[in-house]
């Protein structure tokens, strides 16, 4: 069921000729008993795919956004376990599938076979975990793919090719292409070669490649996404979700009919 509903998601899309719109919130950044709403918000705004953030006191990859929201959602007290009971009780609910992200540490803390089983009885389809190298990944991994959730990996504008290869080969779920260098947040814009990498990569790749860090409007999900088969949203989500302004989140994701007048000009 996990991975395969992932899987089921980009095929009905790639079908449609539409791309994926995977949008990251924190879970526990407005009380945990506000999770369920959140998530189906988000699902009714047009997301593809959640990712949800687990709350970590040393989170080296986010940006100030996330990073803020990190510190509130410790405040009220979340921790992987709550969170991952929360999930499995709320499960019914969601129709998207939903990507963990968390660091190593909360992880270990709980054991990674306990991680495993837990996010199963979750129904997560998908972990990601930034700071462990693939070097290191079977640990986290094995027990993952044990209970068919995907480890999803991360490809970098400074990826070698041999790199890139390794990464795609056995990848699961979708690639993580990172469009910039340094943290997740908004940015201005994007290298001019960032289009051409995420074609390569595509073409390479027989999972899908979603891209993200440093997209923050429609225009920029639209043009990014047209190069992969999606886009990945964090800092602006979590910014939205906090101001409780769900039409500007409709307003964030390209609708297929944005897409059908992209392609014809
Ligand atoms: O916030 P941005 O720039 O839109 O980028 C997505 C990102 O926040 C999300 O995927 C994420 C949050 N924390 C991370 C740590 C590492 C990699 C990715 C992430």
């Amino acid at each position: 069921m996990s991975r395969m509903k992932m899987e089921q998601t980009f095929e009905t899309l790639r079908n449609k000729g539409e791309k994926a719109f995977i949008a990251y919130i924190m879970a526990g950044d407005g009380g945990l008993h506000n999770l369920k709403h959140q998530i189906l918000s988000i699902e009714e705004a047009g997301a593809s795919v959640i990712e949800l953030g687990i709350p970590f006191s040393d989170p080296v990859a986010d940006g100030p956004v996330i990073q803020a929201a990190g510190q509130r959602a410790l405040a009220e007290g979340v921790t992987l376990r709550s969170i991952l009971i929360e999930l499995a009780r709320i499960k019914e609910d969601i129709s998207i599938p939903v990507v963990l992200m968390t660091y190593a540490n909360p992880v270990l803390r709980l054991g990674a076979d306990t991680f495993a089983e837990m996010a199963a009885q979750a129904d997560v389809c998908g972990v990601i975990i930034p700071d462990v190298p693939l070097e290191e990944a079977a640990e986290f991994s094995t027990p993952l793919a044990a209970h068919d959730i995907a480890m999803i990996r991360f490809i970098t504008l400074s990826s070698s090719k041999a790199r890139i290869k390794e990464v795609i080969e056995g990848a699961q779920g979708f690639i993580y292409a990172v469009t910039v260098r340094g943290t997740t947040g908004t940015r201005e814009g994007f290298d001019d070669t960032l289009y051409d990498y995420l074609e390569s990569i595509s073409e390479m790749s027989d999972v899908p490649v979603c891209a993200g860090f440093g997209i923050s409007t429609h225009d920029q999900a639209q043009k990014v996404g047209s190069h992969c088969d999606g886009v990945i949203v964090g800092s602006r989500i979590v910014e939205l979700l906090q101001q409780n302004d769900i039409e500007e989140i409709k307003r964030l994701i390209p609708r297929s009919a944005d897409i059908a007048i992209n392609t014809s000009n």
